[in-house]
């Protein structure tokens, strides 16, 4: 067996299990949106999601730290979004018996709901197995019925080995065009539904995300790029996320015409990272900001793998052993490898200037 073989089908399963309960969610009328402290929403599909994700990880791996994006205290005051996604987690599992068994089988209680979810208390760090997760990566493009990937990453004292990317609204063709963020016709349709993963060395794939869809792994790369000019950027939709005004004027001094693709979540590393466009650029809007590590975990990996270099707008690369956030880090470069300086010096330049 191959070097972290039982991780990456962990984490495969585990995050196409988790998908069964967010497609759900997203086709029920009431998706018991709540606000956190910072004003971004939270889904009974994202607490869903992190319970049965964990819950498959604590199975296999005992004694492995989640630093999970979600927490179980609002939830341990109302019960009725808690029953909801007891609900939810419950009858969730996956089609095939064996890959189910493997996962380690259902959550047995709403308690064991409740701790699975706030097992993913990590303070993170550079030591020892970490896992890094997003239920819901773009919860906002979730909602719109945009793009969104349930998102996991396995750090080895501090580095990731193992990441794995379900995009339930990104087309299964790798060579299907990029499409913007529009809207309600993104929605899951068959044909729809990809897996990205990668382990540290061995390359990247994707596969559709649907039952029988494992067996159907694709190596995949970045598309070369040969004139800078006709480059393909993804972007944020959110302009609080990432500065819609420097990308445009990194795209003007690069001479690229084409407009951006905006799409939520770590579905732009997938898609640069089988060539569906081609760099992706998250650049900070406020000087505060930490990024997440579970924001980029299996993102980084996905597109490195795939002949891509990740480095943040001043060149480092991206420091996943810093605890729960990119501490060390600002903003996000991500590029084919060949074309990588020529895109982060331009960016160094424009936001010098700012
Ligand atoms: N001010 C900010 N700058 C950068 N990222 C931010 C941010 N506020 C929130 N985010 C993160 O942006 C993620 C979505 O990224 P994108 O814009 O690429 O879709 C959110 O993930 P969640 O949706 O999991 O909360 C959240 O963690
Ligand atoms: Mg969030
Ligand atoms: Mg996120
Ligand atoms: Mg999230």
């Amino acid at each position: 067996m191959s070097t972290y073989s039982r991780e990456l089908e962990v984490a495969e399963l585990a995050v196409q299990r988790a998908a069964i309960l967010t497609k759900k969610v997203f086709h029920e009328k009431a998706k018991g949106t709540v606000s956190k402290d910072d004003k971004s929403p939270v889904t009974i599909g994202d607490f869903g999601a992190q319970a049965l994700i964990i819950q498959a990880i604590k199975k296999n791996f005992p004694g492995d730290e989640v630093v999970g994006e979600e927490e179980a205290s609002t939830l341990r005051d109302n019960h009725k979004l808690r029953d909801e996604i007891w609900a939810l987690v419950k009858g969730t599992k996956l089609t095939d018996a064996d890959s189910e068994k493997l996962l380690g089988g259902p959550v047995e209680s709403v308690d064991a709901m409740l701790n699975a979810i706030d097992a993913g208390n990590s303070a993170g760090g550079s030591k020892g197995r970490i896992w890094a997760l997003d239920p819901i990566d773009g919860t906002k493009g979730f909602l719109r019925g945009g793009q969104y990937a349930v998102c996991l990453a396995l750090m080895v004292d501090g580095e990731v080995k193992v990441g794995a990317l379900g995009c339930p609204n990104l087309p299964v063709d790798d060579s299907a065009p990029l499409t913007a963020d529009s809207g309600m016709d993104q929605t899951d349709a068959e044909g729809k539904g990809v897996l990205f993963s990668a382990v540290f060395g061995q390359g990247a794939t994707s596969r559709p995300l649907t039952a029988g869809g494992l067996a159907q792994s694709k190596p995949i790369h970045m598309k070369p790029v040969n004139d800078i000019t006709q480059a393909t950027f993804c972007e944020s939709v959110e302009a609080g996320h990432s500065s819609h005004g420097d990308q445009a004027a990194i795209a003007a001094k690069l001479q690229i015409t084409k407009p951006s693709v905006r799409m939520d979540s770590q579905s732009k590393y997938g898609s640069i990272a089988r060539g569906a466009g081609d760099i992706y650029l998250r650049l900070p809007v406020s000087a505060t900001y930490q990024e997440k590590i579970w924001d980029h975990a299996a993102g980084d990996l996905i597109v490195r793998e795939a002949g891509g270099q990740v480095t943040d707008t001043l060149g480092r690369r991206l420091d996943f052993s810093k605890g729960r956030t990119l501490a060390e880090n600002k903003g996000v470069v991500a590029a084919p490898s060949a074309v990588h300086s020529i895109v982060l010096d331009v960016v160094k330049e424009v936001l010098s200037k700012k």
